[in-house]
């Protein structure tokens, strides 16, 4: 039966959604893990550039262990050397000793390919799922951590746009057919996670309150900042972010003003870190036309439609700094000099985050801590 409730624990305006009481089936009657004090293991599925931050940040400053999987083992190999760069910057900086470091280090390994089947997740308190944004892939996903993961777990996922509702349907134990989805809950944290302050809550209409509680508890053990958004598409951040953007590819294509000028518009008279077009290229016009879509289609809108400029622009390939054509022209970063910078103090002026390459991702990385100031105080 649908009812209303407040669901604004710590905000100043009450949210009220319509919450439909999770069944009483046999499956609801197992004990949830209800205290996010008592997470002890974490694991993740996605070993990208979210799912190392969050991993990273799990066993650094939550203390707990991790255990990373992926579809491809090279890609953890390459997560794994990215923690053990991030920690060795800790250390040279003075962050934390060189035991220290091990110790955080050892509390990540990776889990075989098939440890999910082979039992390796047994211990598991919660899991995030930061597979790429892929309705199908993260429901096959979803349906076989319901069958495999101790029946008190909670089953996380980092999605930045499908619907945990949807996702939280298919947690359907293969073996037993009972579901799971009332330990479903989005966890949507931001890039690059070591550095960025919020996690974005989201409860599916399915998810358990014990569980939200949990996982809330669990992001600010992890040093985030929380804030809850219903199952919306976009949830709080893009459906605000997204379509101010598109607003300022639309003030471009009518002929408002120049790109420069909306940029300096809005950094300037806004004291935005960046301009929205500047920061379109950033994150990908290509990602930024499908977030838009998703808000236009599942809204039914119009006031999401798509600026048409972005459309002609991801088919023409320019998709911002990852193609090397967006708003604005991007050319390969120089080699790195032969001798470090050095600062002030005499040390090292190494990037806090990435590798001296650099790709795409990183550097986004680099200019969102240039950009908040992070650079200066790591
Ligand atoms: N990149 C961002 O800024 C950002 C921010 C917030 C949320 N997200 C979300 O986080 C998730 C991951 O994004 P990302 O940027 O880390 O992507 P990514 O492409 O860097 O990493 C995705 C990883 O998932 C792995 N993978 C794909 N299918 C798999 C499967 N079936 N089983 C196991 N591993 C699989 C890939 O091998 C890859 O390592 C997405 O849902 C995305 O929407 C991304």
């Amino acid at each position: 039966m649908a009812s209303l409730r407040v669901l604004a624990r710590s905000s100043h305006r009450a949210l009220l959604v319509p919450h439909i009481a999770p069944s009483h089936s046999p499956a609801c009657k197992r004990s949830l893990s209800t205290d996010a004090d008592g997470i002890d293991k974490v694991a993740v599925i996605g070993a990208g550039q979210m799912g190392i931050g969050i991993s990273y940040v799990a066993a650094k400053t939550a203390g707990v262990d991790v255990l990373i999987s992926d579809r491809s083992a090279q890609q953890i190999t390459k997560g794994l050397q990215f923690v053990d760069t991030l920690l060795g910057k800790e250390v040279k900086k003075g962050k934390m000793n060189n035991e220290e470091a091990n110790r955080v280090r050892s509390r990540i390994k990776a889990a075989s390919e098939n440890g999910l089947q082979d039992g390796e997740f047994a211990e598991v308190d919660l899991v995030v799922e930061a597979v790429s944004e892929n309705l199908a892939v993260k429901q096959t996903i979803f349906s076989q951590l319901a069958t495999h993961l101790p029946p008190h777990a909670i089953l996380a996922s980092n999605t930045s746009s499908i619907s945990l509702s949807t996702l939280a349907a298919s947690a359907i134990d293969q073996k037993t057919g009972q579901s799971r989805a009332r330990q479903v809950v989005g966890f949507h944290f931001f890039n690059p996670v070591p550095v960025m302050k919020l996690v974005e809550l989201i409860p599916a209409l399915q998810t358990d309150p014990s569980v939200l509680d949990t996982a809330r508890g669990f992001a600010e053990r992890m040093g985030k900042t929380v804030t809850q958004s219903a199952d919306t598409p976009g949830f709080i951040s893009n459906r605000l972010l997204m379509p101010f953007i598109n607003e300022a590819i639309i003030a471009l294509e009518t002929g408002v003003a120049t790109k420069e000028d909306i940029d300096t518009t809005l950094k300037l008279g806004m004291n935005h870190p960046m301009g929205p077009l500047t920061l379109a290229d950033f994150i990908g016009l290509d990602t930024c036309l499908s977030i838009m879509e998703v808000l236009m289609r599942e809204t039914g809108d119009s006031k999401y439609r798509p600026s048409v400029l972005l459309g002609r622009m991801v088919s023409a390939g320019y998709l911002g700094k990852k193609s090397g054509q967006g708003f604005y022209t991007y050319t390969a970063r120089p080699p790195p000099p032969p001798q470090k910078e050095r600062k002030d103090d005499g040390t090292d002026a190494d990037p806090p985050y990435g590798n001296a390459e650099g790709d795409v991702d990183v550097g986004l990385g680099r200019l969102l801590l240039k950009s908040i100031g992070a650079d200066k105080k790591q």
